[in-house]
This record gives structure tokens, sequence and C-alpha cells, in this order.
């Protein structure tokens, strides 16, 4: 909570914001029941060689995470990719001791597109032994309080203002369309 509140106004102040408070202030509900900031465990499971794999599997489908920032932490089997700005997508090889910051939608939209979700996935690791050891990461998926409203940055009406909670039942509907 600490290191994301740190992001946050190095992110405000990177973009000149007036106030450079606005993120943090932004999730100062963290605790309590009008946010719904998670810190998720993330387990693979080994694939042992006699598993068929399909063409093109992978072990986490392509998306961009919906809240305002992720903390990702992995471990040294890898897997993770980012896409980049031409569509194609490069590893993001395990660093020991570093911390993966993915952008989310809602920090895009604040944003008016001045930082950009990162669109990511989980693929097989190439190396035999890589692909039969288990695959753990933790991800700290920061959202602003369900009472705070998101709104453009720069002033623009680049995207309409919206609350934390509308969008995710937005992203919902559009995912599972119910
Ligand atoms: O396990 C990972 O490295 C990524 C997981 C992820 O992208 C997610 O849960 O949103
Ligand atoms: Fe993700």
């Amino acid at each position: 909570m600490e290191l994301s509140n740190r992001l946050f106004e190095v992110m405000a102040r990177g973009l000149q914001l007036e106030d450079p408070l606005l993120f943090v202030n932004a999730h100062k509900g963290i605790k309590g029941p009008d946010n719904t900031t998670t810190l998720r465990t993330l387990y693979y499971p080994p694939i042992s060689q006699d598993i068929e794999l399909k063409p093109n599997q992978i072990r986490c489908g392509e998306h961009s995470d919906y809240g305002s920032m992720t903390l990702l932490f992995q471990d040294d089997i890898g897997g993770l990719e980012i896409q980049c700005l031409d569509g194609s997508f490069i590893d993001a090889t395990p660093i020991d001791g570093s911390i993966i910051v993915n952008i989310g939608d809602l920090m895009q939209r604040w944003t008016s597109d001045k930082l950009v979700s990162a669109v990511h996935k989980v693929g097989i690791p190439k190396s035999i032994k890589k692909r039969e050891s288990s695959r753990q990461s933790i991800a700290f998926f920061n959202v602003p309080d369900n009472f705070s409203v998101v709104m453009c940055v720069d002033g623009s009406d680049k995207y309409p203002a919206i609350r934390p909670d509308d969008y995710l039942k937005h992203k919902f509907y559009e995912t599972f369309k119910i």
C-alpha cells in the first residue's frame, strides 16, 4: 500500500497535476468496504511432459487489468508477456528483487491515455525444466474507492466520468454478458 501510494504520487507529479495526491486520495478507503483493491496469489500447476498442449496454449489469456495500477511479483519461472505498441508481445523476464508495475484501464481513462494500460498474458515457458515446475505470482490490484469519480485529469471529455464500481460492472458485462 505504501509503495502504491508512492508510485501514485510519482505519476501525478510526472503528469504535473495540480494536486500531486489526487490518485493517492482516491484510494484512501482501501481497507474499508467501499474499495475493491485485492491481493491475489496465483498458482500455475506444473505441466508434465505427458500433457498434450494445444497450439498457442497459454496459462493466462490476454487482458489488461481493470483497476488503476497492479503491482506484480513473479518468481523465476517466467512466461509473462507484455504487448508492445506495435501489437507484438515481449517477455517480461523475471529480474530478482524487482516488481512489475502494470497500469490498469481506469488509470488510462483518468490520464486521457497518457498512461496506457498494459495488455499482458502468461505463456508456457520454453524450457522443459521450467514447464515442469509450478509458477507462483502475487498481484496487488489497486482500485480507486467506489465513491470516487474517475474523470480525465487534463479536463478533457475523452472519456466520460465514471465510478470505479460502475466501470467494473460494465467490464463484467462486456466479458461475460451477464
Ligand atoms: O501471473 C501473472 O504473472 C499475471 C497474472 C495476471 O495478469 C492477472 O491475474 O491479472
Ligand atoms: Fe493481469
